[in-house]
């Protein structure tokens, strides 16, 4: 569904993705791991092209490189941004109308679907975004993208500061979408969590690929149990 060639991103004289190639196959939870500065967030905001890029990205055999961001969005890619960025003043049912504004499907179908996905939701759909706990917030940025009626959605490390038991719920929410046929990018650094869920991954050091394989055969490898799962 997604293919990414030779891409690198620079920031002035930094560069902070140094040619690094990968693929998401359709139907599949493939997840982009690494510490802080690796260069995750970069990659997933050159494939919606908001940051400088060279490179090549296909998505569905389109050459989507060149092709405006609220265009790349029309065309099935949803990104939910590292921090969650709800609209903080709205509520629960407006931040969902938003994400749906561009999308002609059945509003009141999808809303439903999203209270039945995220079922925290739905006892507080009439309160500020703003006053959720974390946890809320990052379901409800998860739901709004899923507004957009999305093929690929891309997110950008859900579990960020978030109690064990909810990344537990969120991610069981991430493997459902997956069971209902979105392709999902995760980028995390909460490297067990993101790989235990995963079909595929690649671990990104330095604006480089340094290893890529399984779910399974990553949580098995030496380098990455020592790496980034404490041992
Ligand atoms: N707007 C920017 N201007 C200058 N340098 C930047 C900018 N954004 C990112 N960088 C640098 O690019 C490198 C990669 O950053 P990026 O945010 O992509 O990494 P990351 O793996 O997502 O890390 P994190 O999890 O901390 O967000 C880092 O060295 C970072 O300091």
């Amino acid at each position: 569904m997604l293919k990414v060639r030779d891409l690198k991103v620079y920031y002035g004289l930094i560069n902070a993705v140094k040619g690094i190639n990968f693929e998401v196959g359709e139907g599949q939870i493939v997840s982009l791991i690494g510490s802080n500065g690796a260069g995750k967030t970069s990659t997933l905001q050159s494939i919606v092209n908001d940051v400088k890029k060279t490179g090549d990205i296909d998505f569905k055999n389109n050459n989507i490189s060149k092709m405006k961001t609220h265009k790349i969005i029309q065309n099935s890619i949803a990104l939910v941004p590292e921090g969650r960025r709800c609209f903080q003043n709205l509520t629960i049912e407006e931040n969902l109308r938003m994400g749906a504004f561009n999308n002609d499907e059945n509003y009141e179908r999808l809303q439903d679907h999203m209270f039945e996905l995220f079922p925290r939701l739905i006892a507080k759909k009439g309160q500020l975004a703003g006053t959720m706990s974390g946890g809320e917030q990052q379901m409800l940025a998860i739901a709004r993208a899923l507004m957009s009626s999305p093929k690929l959605l891309m997110l950008d490390e859900p579990s960020l500061g978030l109690a064990p038991k909810i990344v537990g719920e969120l991610f069981e929410i991430i493997k459902k979408l997956r069971d209902e046929g979105i392709t999902i990018l995760l980028v995390e650094q909460n490297a067990f969590a993101a790989l235990e869920i995963s079909d595929y991954a690649y671990v990104l050091e330095n604006g480089e690929i340094a290893l890529e394989g399984t779910g399974l055969e990553l949580i098995d490898s030496d380098e990455i149990r020592k790496k980034y799962l404490g041992g």
